[in-house]
C-alpha cells in the first residue's frame, strides 16, 4: 500500500514518511533517506558533523546548480511542437523535412537580447525565434530573430554591439535596455545599424504576445534540391493570431504589472489548448535576381521586400506542449546554426558566417561540455553515431572497439561502426559563383554593402503616420537617456537625416536640439518606395481569438450582464478575466457572490487587450476614491484599447478623462466587435508624440 505519513518531531518539524511500497527518498547514489529534516549534529544543540553526507551532498548539489547564463539572449522562454510540411518543394529542397505531409517534432525557444535570465519580459528589445527541428536527417536549427535584420553586417563586430548594449561595463545598469551611452555611443558611430534602428525604435520590439510576432531567418540561406540545383531563400514565420503590439507607456507598466508576462501569457495558451500557430514561408529566388538588386543578398542589413518576392507559405508550426522542466529543457537547450541538414546550406553573409563558429564554441562554455549533444532537449530524435569519444559527462556507452575508421572489425564479426555515405550525406552545394565571391584574401566589405540608408527609408516609409510617431518618439525617448556624451544624439540625427528629413527634424526638436547642418555622409539613395509587409498597423486582425478581456465589478454589480459579456468574450475565443477589488470576489444585485479571477490592486489594465466596466451605483462611488481604480480605466484608455461601461460606471469614466470615442462602447455587441482592435486615432489627443 502506498502512503505518505506525517508526523512531528522533537523540535516541531514536520516528518512526511514514505510507508508500505511508497517512493522512498534516496541519496543520488541511491541510499534510502532516513531524516530529510535534521542535519547529523553532536548532541542537539552541538557541531554540525562533516561526516554527513547526506547534507554534504545535498548543499553540494544545489551550490553548483546554476550554470552561466548565455551571453545574449539569456531569458527566454520555451515550448515543444511540431512543424507540418503543407507544399511540395521538391523542386527546390531536398529535405525531409519539407516533404508535403511529413510532420516533424520542434522546440522553439523565444527570448529576449540584452537583459539577463531573470530580467522582465517587456523591455524594448529585439526578440528572438529560435527553431529546433528534430528531423529524420539529423537536428535543423532555425535560430532567428522576430527583425528581418540585424545591426552588423560582419561578425567581428558582434562583441562590439553586445558590450555596448548590455548592462555598462563599470556600473553594471541598465538592465535590459539600449536607452543608454555605450549603446548610442556605438550605433551612432555605427551607420549600418540605421535600418535595424529603425525596426528597433519601431512597435516590433514591443511585442503583445510572443504568440503575435513574426520570425525570420534573417540570412540569405540556399536551398539544394535532389538534382543538385541551388536557390537562394529567406524564411519567414507569420503569426495565425495577426501582428500586435504594444505602446511604450503600457510596455512599461506591464514591467512593473507583471515581470513574467510573455512567459505566462504563452504557457497559460498552450496550457488551455489554445496552441499558438505560425506559417513557415519562404522566399526563393535566384543569382540573376541577386545581381540586379541595388543591394546585396549577402548583407543581414537588408531584407528583401515581399512585394518583389513574395514569401511562398510551405508549413505551419504548431506548439502544442509546455516544458516539463525549465532548466532540463528551455536552459539546457542550444540552438545552433551550423544544424542544417541535406538540402539546406549557408550563404557567404559575413554575419551568418561568423555565427557558425560562436554558437558551438559558447554552448561548450555554457554547459560544460562537448557533449552537450546528449542532453535530451538536444540529442537527434533520428539515430546518431559516430567516432568521437568520451570527454566530460559522457552519457552513451559505445560498445566494441570501433573508435576509428577506415577499420577491418567487421571482417571478424565486431562491430566496425557507422560508414559516410555519399548518397545521403550532407554535401556543400556548390557556390553559386557571383562577383567577387572568390579572389584574393581580403579584410574588405563588398561595395553594395556601403549603402547603409535605402532600406531604412523604405522601412520608414512603408509604417502608418501612428507608427511613425511612435518612431520618432522611441529615438527621442533613447537618445533623451544619453547621459554626458554630448555628441551622441547629434550624430544619430545627422545619420537619421539620411533616411527622412522630417523624421530627423522631429527627433531634433523632441530633443530639444538643432538638427545638424550636414546629414552624415552616405553613398547615393536607392529608391525603393513603400512596402505594406513591414508595417504591423496594417497585418494585425480583427479579433478576440489569443486576446484578454478584464472585467471589473463590484458589489451590487447585475451577475446577468457579467455572464452575458463572458459568454460574448468566449464565443469570439477571448479569455474574461474577472477583476473586483477583493480577489474574493463581490455580492451581485441578486445576492449571491462572485468569486474574482485577481484583485484591482494586483490586476491593472496593462494587462488585458480591452476592459469592461460592470458596477453597481454605489460600486462606482466607492471606485471614485480608489486610485487603482481611476488607473485602471485611464490607462485603459490611454492604451487606446476599447472600453465597454455600464450606465452605473460613467461617473468613474469621466473621472478618469475618458473622451466618447469608437472604441467606448455600451455593454452590448458593439463592445465586443470594439474590443478586437487598438484605437491609434485616439493617442493624439492623450500624449505628445515626437
Ligand atoms: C542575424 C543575426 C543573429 C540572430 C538572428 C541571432 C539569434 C540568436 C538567438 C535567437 C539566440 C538565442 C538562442 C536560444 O534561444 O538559446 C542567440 C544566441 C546567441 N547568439 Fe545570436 N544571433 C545573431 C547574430 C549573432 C552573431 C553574429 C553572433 C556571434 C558572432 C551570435 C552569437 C550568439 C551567442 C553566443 C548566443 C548564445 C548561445 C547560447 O548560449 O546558447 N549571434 N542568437
Amino acid at each position: 500500500m502506498t502512503k505518505i505519513s506525517t508526523s512531528v518531531g522533537d523540535g516541531g518539524e514536520t516528518h512526511q514518511r514514505a510507508e508500505g511500497d511508497a517512493r522512498v527518498l534516496t541519496t543520488n547514489h541511491g541510499m534510502p533517506i532516513g531524516d530529510n529534516q535534521n542535519s547529523l549534529k553532536s548532541g542537539a544543540r552541538g557541531p554540525t558533523l562533516l561526516e554527513d553526507f547526506v547534507l554534504r551532498e545535498k548543499i553540494f548539489h544545489f551550490d553548483h546548480e546554476r550554470i552561466p547564463e548565455r551571453i545574449v539572449h539569456a531569458r527566454g522562454s520555451g515550448a515543444h511542437g511540431v512543424f507540418e510540411a503543407t507544399d511540395d518543394i521538391s523542386d527546390l529542397s531536398k529535405a525531409a523535412v519539407f516533404r508535403k505531409g511529413e510532420t516533424t517534432e520542434v522546440f522553439v525557444r523565444f527570448s529576449t537580447v540584452a537583459g539577463g535570465a531573470g530580467s522582465v519580459d517587456t523591455p524594448r528589445d529585439v526578440r528572438g525565434f529560435a527553431v529546433k527541428f528534430y528531423t529524420t536527417e539529423g537536428n535543423w536549427d532555425l535560430v532567428g530573430n522576430n527583425i528581418p535584420v540585424f545591426f552588423i553586417q560582419d561578425a567581428i563586430k558582434f562583441p562590439d554591439l553586445v558590450h555596448a548594449v548590455k548592462m555598462e561595463a563599470d556600473r553594471a545598469y541598465p538592465q535590459a535596455g539600449s536607452a543608454h551611452d555605450t549603446f548610442w555611443d556605438w550605433a551612432s558611430l555605427m551607420p549600418e545599424s540605421t535600418h535595424m534602428l529603425m525596426w528597433a525604435m519601431s512597435d516590433r520590439t514591443l511585442p503583445r504576445s510572443l504568440r503575435m510576432m513574426e520570425g525570420f531567418g534573417v540570412h540569405t540561406f540556399r536551398l539544394v534540391n535532389a538534382e543538385g540545383k541551388v536557390s537562394f531563400v529567406k524564411f519567414h514565420w507569420k503569426p495565425r493570431l495577426g501582428l500586435q503590439s504594444t505602446i511604450w507607456d503600457e510596455a512599461l507598466k506591464l514591467q512593473a504589472a507583471d515581470n513574467d508576462y510573455h512567459r505566462r501569457d504563452l504557457w497559460e495558451a498552450i496550457d488551455t489548448g489554445a496552441f499558438p500557430q505560425w506559417d513557415l514561408g519562404i522566399q526563393v529566388f535566384d543569382q540573376a535576381f541577386a545581381e540586379a538588386q541595388p543591394y546585396d543578398v549577402l548583407d543581414a542589413t537588408k531584407l528583401i521586400p515581399e512585394d518583389d518576392v513574395p514569401v511562398r507559405i510551405i508549413g505551419t508550426l504548431t506548439l502544442n506542449r509546455n516544458p516539463d522542466n525549465f532548466f532540463a529543457e528551455t536552459e539546457q537547450v542550444a540552438f545552433l546554426p551550423t544544424n542544417i541538414v541535406p538540402g539546406i546550406d549557408f550563404s557567404n553573409d559575413p554575419l551568418l558566417q561568423g555565427r557558425l563558429f560562436s554558437y558551438l564554441d559558447t554552448q561548450n562554455s555554457r554547459l560544460g561540455t562537448t557533449n552537450f549533444h546528449q542532453i535530451p532537449i538536444n540529442a537527434p530524435r533520428c539515430p546518431f553515431g559516430n567516432f568521437q569519444r568520451d570527454g566530460k559527462m559522457q552519457t552513451q556507452v559505445p560498445k566494441g572497439r570501433a573508435n576509428y575508421e577506415p577499420n577491418s572489425l567487421a571482417d571478424h564479426g565486431e562491430d566496425g561502426g557507422p560508414r559516410e555515405s555519399a548518397e545521403r550525406g550532407f554535401a556543400t552545394a556548390n557556390a553559386l559563383t557571383g562577383p567577387d565571391e572568390q579572389g584574393d584574401k581580403l579584410r574588405v566589405r563588398a561595395e553594395l554593402f556601403a549603402d547603409h540608408y535605402s532600406q531604412a527609408r523604405l522601412f520608414y516609409h512603408s509604417q502608418t503616420k501612428a507608427e511613425q510617431a511612435h518612431i520618432a518618439s522611441s529615438f527621442v525617448f533613447e537618445l533623451s537617456k544619453v547621459g554626458v556624451l554630448d555628441q551622441v544624439p547629434p550624430r544619430m540625427v545627422a545619420n537619421l537625416r539620411n533616411v527622412d528629413e522630417d523624421l530627423a527634424k522631429r527627433v531634433a526638436d523632441g530633443l530639444g536640439i538643432e538638427v545638424p547642418d550636414a546629414a552624415a555622409p552616405a553613398r547615393a539613395p536607392v529608391k525603393m518606395g513603400a512596402s505594406d509587409a513591414l508595417s504591423i498597423h496594417k497585418n494585425m486582425k480583427d479579433t478576440l481569438e489569443g486576446r484578454v478581456v478584464g472585467i471589473l465589478f463590484t458589489d451590487g454589480s447585475d451577475g446577468g450582464a457579467i455572464d452575458a459579456i463572458v459568454a460574448a468574450i468566449e464565443a469570439e475565443k477571448g479569455k474574461a478575466v474577472l477583476v473586483a477589488p477583493k480577489v474574493g470576489g463581490a455580492v451581485l444585485a441578486d445576492g449571491s457572490k462572485r468569486k474574482a479571477d485577481g484583485q484591482l490592486a494586483g490586476m491593472p489594465s496593462q494587462i488585458f487587450d480591452a476592459v469592461a466596466i460592470i458596477v453597481s451605483e454605489d460600486g462606482c462611488r466607492s471606485l471614485l476614491k480608489e486610485a487603482a481604480a481611476i488607473q485602471f480605466v485611464m490607462d485603459a484608455f490611454g492604451h487606446l484599447k476599447a472600453i465597454g461601461a455600464n450606465d452605473a460606471a460613467r461617473p468613474l469614466l469621466e473621472k478618469a478623462g475618458v473622451e466618447p470615442d469608437k472604441g467606448v462602447t455600451m455593454l452590448d455587441k458593439r463592445f465586443v466587435a470594439a474590443a478586437k482592435r487598438r484605437y491609434y486615432d485616439r493617442e493624439p489627443g492623450l500624449r505628445t508624440l515626437a
